[in-house]
């Protein structure tokens, strides 16, 4: 558990937060410019001391200023990754590893630096200079470098902003394998939606240095009363179990709750594994009868819980519950006339199987993975 009760003031700006968090897994920081994302990182940091503090990260406290605790930063243990890895030019990939090794009081083992290494697909980077290095490589080495310290929390700060669609469909698989593969708590703050639907598990959501929500990612993603749902990509995250797949078609089954089944183009995973799927609100469609021979090869029987009309009037946001999961709809405020959208009523909602890659940008390996996050198989 990371418990966080925090008081800074800087000039104008007053950071003023009590928060209780997950112990493990990573929390996706959101909010808009100027909310106290960074503050709060470098509060936890021990880059900014707090006024007033209680940090406590997995039974190790960092600071409680009623008890008169400062650790100072470097006897943190914690990784932080910024917008751009700050990587030392006159090393190669190798002297600046060893370098975040050395400095760290309890090191990762060299068994545990290999898996790391090979976590991030660096080992042919190696003898590399900085300077030859990618924008994403980089990051991957930064990333690297943070975990060689063995750390017990993971700050990262944007990592993907300053990287191009390309570079940026390159790295976050990495980022889900950490996510999987070590057990590692991490904060990460972000503005893109897609990144936070792909590796978040729960979410903060601050404003103005307050905390404005906070809880698992999929009950706050379709909450109506939260900015996340009124922004044009807004989205949610569904949950099922791959139960087949069509390898002539690519196309993957996954079980929902009850017999309802959603149908995403991607590889073969094995039967049982957990899978996430970002949908986005407006590739939702809603329909009043079940559709027959329909293109649209995810029809889905859902409830209507509200219906907000948004933007400038002309779009209405529509939350639906599908066997117990939400799922928001976008559409237009003269559909939702046409059909009498209201509460309680029982419709279909259609995602466009291809609608599930839209945000495809990555080369076809990592690029289905831009809506999906798979888990290993239920044991
Ligand atoms: N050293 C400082 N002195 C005075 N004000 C500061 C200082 N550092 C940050 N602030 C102010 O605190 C507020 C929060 O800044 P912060 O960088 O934490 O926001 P953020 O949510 O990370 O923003 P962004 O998304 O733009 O990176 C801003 O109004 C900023 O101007």
């Amino acid at each position: 558990m990371i418990r966080l009760q925090l008081k800074q003031r800087l000039a104008d700006f007053t950071l003023d937060l009590d928060l209780t968090l997950p112990g493990r897994g990573v929390t996706a920081i959101v909010g808009p410019s100027g909310s106290g994302k960074t503050t709060l990182l470098r509060c936890i940091a021990g880059l900014e001391r707090a006024a007033e503090a209680r940090i406590e990260v997995n039974g190790n406290c960092w600071q409680d200023s009623e008890r008169a605790v400062w650790l100072p930063p470097h006897q943190r243990a914690l990784g932080y990754v910024f917008q751009e890895a700050s990587l030392f030019p006159h090393l190669d990939v190798q002297g600046n590893l060893d370098y975040g090794r050395r400095r760290s009081r309890s090191p990762a083992s060299d068994s545990q630096t290999a898996q790391i290494i090979k976590l991030l697909g660096i080992g042919h980077l190696l003898k590399r200079g900085t300077a030859s290095l990618s924008g994403g490589e980089r990051q991957r080495v930064g990333i690297a470098r943070a975990l060689l310290g063995s750390p017990g929390l993971l700050l990262m700060d944007e990592p993907l902003t300053a990287l191009d669609p390309q570079r940026k469909a390159e790295i976050l698989p990495y980022l889900e394998r950490l996510h999987a593969e070590l057990d590692i708590p991490l904060l990460y703050v972000s503005h893109a939606p897609d990144e936070v639907a792909r590796l978040a598990d729960h979410l903060v959501l601050l404003n103005n240095g307050r905390m404005q929500a906070s809880g698992p990612l999929q009950a706050l993603l379709p909450r109506l009363d939260l900015p996340l749902a009124h922004s044009d990509d807004a989205r949610v995250v569904l949950e099922g179990v791959v139960s087949g797949y069509r390898s002539a078609y690519q196309l993957l089954s996954l079980r929902l709750a009850g017999d309802e089944h959603l149908h995403v183009i991607h590889g073969e995973l094995p039967p049982g594994t957990r899978v996430r799927v970002a949908v986005q609100a407006r590739d939702v469609s809603l329909v009043l009868e079940q559709p027959q021979h329909s293109s649209m090869l995810n029809r889905l029987p859902a409830t209507v819980c509200a219906v907000e009309t948004i933007a400038d009037a002309a779009q209405v946001l529509v939350r639906l519950d599908v066997q117990g999961q939400p799922l928001l709809a976008r559409v237009t405020r003269f559909s939702a006339d046409q059909l009498e959208l209201h509460p309680g009523q029982t419709l279909w909602a259609q995602i466009k199987a291809v609608a599930l890659l839209s945000q495809a940008a990555g080369p076809p390996s990592s690029r289905f993975a831009t809506t999906i996050a798979a888990s290993a198989p239920d044991q």
